[in-house]
């Protein structure tokens, strides 16, 4: 699908705000793909749909999560993870894209999961550095973002977790199992330097 048509169907679906987040984090997503070997239309399509369900009705979403018999624990947790998982789903029975790489990669925006594929981490990083971000710790990400990718998920996953417990707010595992998985694998990485 091409930009300017994907950019039409998400509009409608976001703010203004929220659009122009998307926009940063698309282009934020084709720098990182060309810069660490992933597939960058498909990073931009990821990028352009990856909050398509954003703003929808928990009430819509909670029942896409328990009819397509998605991760029940989801229905406990913060509905923020609501909708990578749901917009995965919407994107593929709405908008007719079912590239399984793309549909992955919006699906664990949010939460992350072990094993990501180099699109899943861009389209993670880019959510969390694209330009229009200000939050503490961001400025630090997008500097180690320019030359190690699973360090920059590391730390921004480390800054989520804790976030979270700083609102000693419960943290979706699968969160914790991503950022042990990249510092497990990096240890590795690093003893066998
Ligand atoms: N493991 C988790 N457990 C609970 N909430 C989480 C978890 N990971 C991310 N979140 C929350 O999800 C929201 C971020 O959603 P995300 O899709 O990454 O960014 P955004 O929707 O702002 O573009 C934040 O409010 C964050 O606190
Ligand atoms: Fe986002």
């Amino acid at each position: 699908m091409d930009r300017n048509k994907a950019l039409g169907i998400v509009k409608q679906q976001l703010t203004e705000h929220r659009y122009l987040h998307t926009i940063g984090v698309m282009e934020t997503a084709i720098e990182l793909a060309n810069k660490y070997g992933a597939d960058p239309q498909k990073a931009e399509l990821a990028a352009i749909f990856h909050d398509y369900a954003k703003f929808r009705p928990k009430e819509e979403m909670k029942k896409i999560i328990i009819e397509q018999n998605m991760s029940q624990d989801l229905l406990v947790h913060n509905t923020e993870l609501w909708h990578a998982p749901v917009g995965a789903f919407l994107v593929e029975t709405e908008v007719g894209i079912n590239d399984h790489e793309v549909l992955n990669a919006i699906k664990y925006h949010t939460s992350g999961r072990m094993n990501m594929s180099i699109l899943d981490k861009v389209i993670f990083l880019a959510d969390y550095i694209e330009p229009g971000r200000h939050f503490p710790g961001v400025e630090e990400v997008r500097e180690i973002a320019k030359y190690d990718l699973d360090t920059a998920l590391i730390l921004s996953l480390r800054n989520t977790i804790q976030f979270l417990l700083g609102k000693t707010q419960p943290v979706y595992p699968d969160t914790v199992l991503t950022y042990n998985a990249l510092l497990l694998g990096k240890k590795e990485e690093k003893k066998g330097e």
